[in-house]
């Protein structure tokens, strides 16, 4: 039966256990809450292997690692701006009456330690996180519920070098995972570019987030609804032309010629565009004017990481936010950061044959050959440990058919066997699974 949320939350289907019929325990549902993953060993090992990635490339760059309860109030997302991240809040009244809610985002909790530290930190702050964020949406598109993002932030910095920075910190992820210029690129613009258009026509400075978050949606539905929402929000028909028409705009020289030289949009764009040559990611770059992202704080630049094939939603989206902070009651500071998923990336890296192998490695198997052994299989087991080694230590007796097989499937470098005899003369037996070669050795020369 297809699983739907019943009224009562519960969920019907076939795999949902029923009661527990008296006498014997009903079998409990071994899967995860719908949306969710698990991690077994293979999955968990290519998740490390990407965060590690994620970790590394926020050293390289300098950025100090930070992190947040996954749980917030609720306050924290409610902006109203019609985002689909406020409409799947995944959000409940906790046992102290408290409005809660599952992050959906990072950004936020940043900002608020960011309030919190006040003048304790100095600017610029460059920080970064990787952290589980939800959504709770209703099955019925089968969409995931939870998804890790890397995000890193730069506080304090108002001018494009600090976006430049970050994108840089992007590209070097890619290339450290396989992904080129070829695969896939940045499209970038700036939400000035809207706000210069939106002044020309006297709209209301407190209707720019909604507005950005309508025009977000331009490749998803009609344009037509588009030019509803629009409206809706009280633009004008020619102020709703104009933006649809700046937003086609196929080259920052084509807006150079609408919005002239004078402002700040332009000029932004002309500067990152020249500090991507320096950084040497021009080619990783184009001008889209359409990029406008989906969250309301956006001010400025803004950026999404997409592939070139155009088969995956984007990989990666940023940009600057340097009113945030006053949203929360705080004096604003320049801010712009970025997320990146640990979903879409791993699609990709599928589509290009890019995933590494990563099997299970362990130094050493130990094995007692004899039950009254174990003791001293221990004491062998622990020398290697001290020495940095991996150890999988047999625990019980088993047949030596079994231990091979064990040390196969963990690659393990080699076998050390804890025989009587070999024990009596203070050695151990010790066989290289590589090339079989197999030798005694005295316990104090093992290493
Ligand atoms: N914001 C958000 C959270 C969780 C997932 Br999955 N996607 C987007």
């Amino acid at each position: 039966a297809a699983e739907t949320d019943s009224p009562s939350g519960g969920r019907s289907g076939a795999l949902t256990p029923g009661p527990a019929v008296a006498g014997h325990v009903q079998k409990i549902d071994v899967n995860p809450p719908k949306g969710t993953r698990d991690f077994p060993p293979e999955d968990m090992r290519l998740r490390n292997w990407l965060f590690d990635h994620f970790k590394e490339v926020s050293r390289l760059h300098g950025f100090e690692e930070v992190d947040f309860p996954v749980l917030e109030s609720e306050a924290l997302f409610t902006r109203k701006a019609g985002e689909e991240i406020k409409d799947q809040l995944y959000c409940f009244e906790d046992r102290g009456n408290r409005r809660v809610a599952l992050r959906p985002e990072l950004t936020p909790s940043l900002a608020r330690l960011v309030i919190q530290k006040g003048k304790s930190v100095s600017l610029p702050l460059k920080w970064f996180t990787v952290g589980q964020c939800w959504r709770y949406e209703r099955m019925t598109r089968g969409r995931r519920r939870e998804h890790y993002q890397w995000n890193m932030d730069i506080i304090g910095v108002p001018g494009v070098m600090a976006e430049a920075e970050l994108i840089s910190s992007i590209v070097t992820l890619f290339k450290r995972i396989g992904i080129t210029e070829s695969d896939v690129g940045f499209k970038v613009s700036s939400r000035k570019v809207l706000q210069e258009v939106l002044k020309c026509y006297s709209v209301p400075e407190n209707l720019f987030g909604k507005v950005c978050v309508i025009i977000d949606k331009i490749e998803k539905i009609p344009v037509d609804e588009i030019k509803r929402d629009l409206t809706a929000v009280g633009l004008t028909q020619e102020a709703v032309q104009e933006l649809l028409q700046v937003l086609s705009v196929k080259s920052l020289a084509e807006l150079e010629e609408r919005l002239g030289s004078s402002g700040e949009a332009v000029a932004d764009l002309k500067h990152l565009f020249s500090l991507a040559e320096k950084f040497g990611y021009s080619k990783w770059l184009q001008f889209d004017a359409s990029v406008v992202r989906g969250l309301a704080y956006y001010t400025g630049i803004v950026f999404e990481g997409f592939d070139r094939e155009g088969k995956l939603r984007a990989i990666c989206g940023g940009g600057r936010y340097d009113h945030l902070f006053s949203t929360f009651g705080a004096d604003d500071i320049a801010a712009c950061g970025f997320g990146f998923g640990d979903a879409v990336i791993v699609e990709l890296l599928k589509e290009k044959g890019l995933l590494p192998e990563l099997g299970l490695q362990v130094d050493n198997i130990v094995c007692a050959l004899d039950e009254d052994l174990q003791g001293c299989a221990a004491m062998v087991a622990n020398i290697l440990r001290e020495k940095g080694q991996s150890v999988d230590l047999v625990l019980e007796s088993k047949p030596l058919k079994w231990v091979f097989k064990r040390a196969a499937r963990a690659n393990a470098e080699r076998l050390v066997l804890v025989g009587n005899s070999e024990w009596q003369r203070g050695m151990v037996g010790v066989k290289i699974l590589s090339t079989g070669e197999q030798y005694e050795v005295k316990l104090d020369d093992l290493k």
